[in-house]
């Protein structure tokens, strides 16, 4: 396929100059304004745009430039654009850097250095689409109990693969629900310590006074009622790792503690005088924002650089391309297969108004949602209703033109079929109304799993 090249500039005499700069072996689009090159980016997909900053109707200034870089980048955020600028324009270059522009040119034109610069541009925009076609080949999760499909979950997934062997303190922020323990734990189960004790502790759900004795342990007539001494969770978790969850709420007086933990390795139970060492991977999760609560006085800084030597922020669901769909799936399929109704499968209306919802309480919403549905669903569709979720019309929702919104629902129906025929491609190809020849062509198109490979 022919490379795709999109000029904008609003000067007819340039736009013909900059034109002949470029060979035949390009397809070349020209656009004088905003509207004209938005339309002309949905319809041409150019893989690089030259952009002159001053168009009409501020020829003279860069405000309809930036608009338009801004809305390429947010349509079509893999397009490399070059922009273009006056000879004395650095400042507005610098800033176009800044927004996405892979690039800038100076005027005057000067042939072979803009064909250099654009050449250059093609060459990075075929290496980042090389680079993401080979993430993708990688791109299923094999961590037991993790199921996702978005690239930001992942990476995370592979992090936490490469972290795993290791013993380094990990600290993994994200909203309520949204798989932090379940990270914690394949962090573990992944490690050489998996077969020695994942101990988690809620140190938001217990109170001040208490927390201290249940993570240190105390001694005999510590205080009173302490009739017998009693091991802490941080030595029961002894060779395995401990999961300190909600670390954002422990309060300052035990910070001081914890970090003396980290720094010797040993604990000293309430009433004791002799240390105890204690081999334990630390691994922590908030959903707070713990930067904050060092600015506001409430987190020590010096035990924030103890806990995460490595961060993983997980992001929400709403933010994660695609993940939605796939827990739903699993879950409906695992909840189904529990509660006796195994064929069980979303009406088109349930999938759309999955992939539109903005999902607040994350995958434990979820869980409960799909919970429900499953219990309420008549027949063999579960709906948007049963999932108490409103039924979204299709939209546009952002997405850069009717091809891509297209391939949207054809990889989303093909998906499903998968599943809902338990992979059995006679089945899905039948549901879908295409022969299997076609199926296998799609499913290779849109690089689609055909067997169950998430789980
Ligand atoms: N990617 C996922 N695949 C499958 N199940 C998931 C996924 N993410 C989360 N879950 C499930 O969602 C539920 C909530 O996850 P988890 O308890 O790990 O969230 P959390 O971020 O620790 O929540 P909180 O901050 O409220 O403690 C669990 O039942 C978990 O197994």
């Amino acid at each position: 396929m022919a490379k795709r090249l999109l000029i904008v500039e609003d000067d007819p005499g340039l736009q013909s100059q900059m034109r002949w700069c470029f060979s035949d072996d390009l397809e070349v689009a020209v656009a004088s304004d905003r509207n004209t090159a938005l339309t002309a980016l949905r319809r041409l997909e150019p893989d690089v745009v030259t952009l002159d900053l001053g168009l009409p109707p501020d020829p003279g200034g860069a405000t309809e430039g930036f608009l338009l870089l801004e809305e390429i980048l947010r349509l079509a955020p893999c397009t490399k654009v070059i922009v273009v600028t006056g000879r004395e324009d650095k400042e507005n270059a610098v800033k176009a850097i800044g927004m996405g522009a892979c690039d800038f040119y100076q005027k005057p034109l000067d042939g072979d250095i803009l064909t250099f610069v654009v050449n250059r541009a093609f060459r990075l925009a075929e290496l980042e689409k090389e680079n993401q076609e080979l993430s993708r080949q990688h791109s299923s999760t094999s961590i037991k109990g993790i199921v996702a499909a978005s690239p930001q979950m992942l990476a995370i997934c592979r992090t936490l693969e490469k972290i795993a062997p290791t013993d380094v303190t990990t600290l993994i922020s994200g909203e309520t629900g949204t798989g932090k323990e379940l990270l914690a734990r394949a962090l573990h189960d992944l490690s050489h310590r998996s077969a020695k004790p994942f101990v988690a502790i809620n140190c938001a759900a217990i109170p001040e006074n208490l927390l201290e004795s249940e993570l240190f342990g105390y001694e005999k007539g510590a205080f009173t009622g302490a009739t017998q001494s009693k091991k802490g969770k941080i030595e029961s978790a002894n060779g395995g790792t401990l999961f300190l969850d909600e670390i954002g709420d422990m309060p300052m007086s035990l910070q001081a503690k914890l970090l003396r933990f980290l720094q010797e390795r040993t604990v000293d139970r309430v009433g004791s005088v002799s240390p105890v060492a204690v081999d334990v991977r630390v691994v922590c999760a908030t959903h707070r924002d713990v930067r904050q609560l060092i600015d506001t006085g409430d987190f020590r800084e010096d035990l924030y650089y103890r806990i995460s030597e490595i961060t993983l922020d997980v992001p929400a669901l709403r933010d994660r391309e695609g993940d939605a769909l796939v827990i739903a799936q699993s879950l409906l399929k695992s909840l189904g297969k529990q509660m006796d109704r195994p064929t069980l499968a979303f009406s088109e209306d349930a999938v759309r108004a999955i992939s539109s919802y903005n999902w607040p309480g994350n995958v434990r919403e979820m869980i409960n949602k799909v919970k429900r549905a499953t219990i309420m669903a008549e027949g063999k569709r579960v709906t948007a209703e049963d999932l108490e979720l409103k039924g979204t019309p299709a939209t546009m929702n952002g997405q850069l033109n009717l091809r891509q919104v297209r391939e949207n629902a054809e990889r989303q129906a093909i998906v499903q079929a998968l599943q809902s025929s338990n992979f059995n491609m006679a089945q899905a190809s039948r549901l879908l109304g295409v022969t299997r020849p076609t199926l296998y062509n799609l499913t290779d198109k849109y690089r689609i799993e055909q067997s169950a490979g998430t789980s």
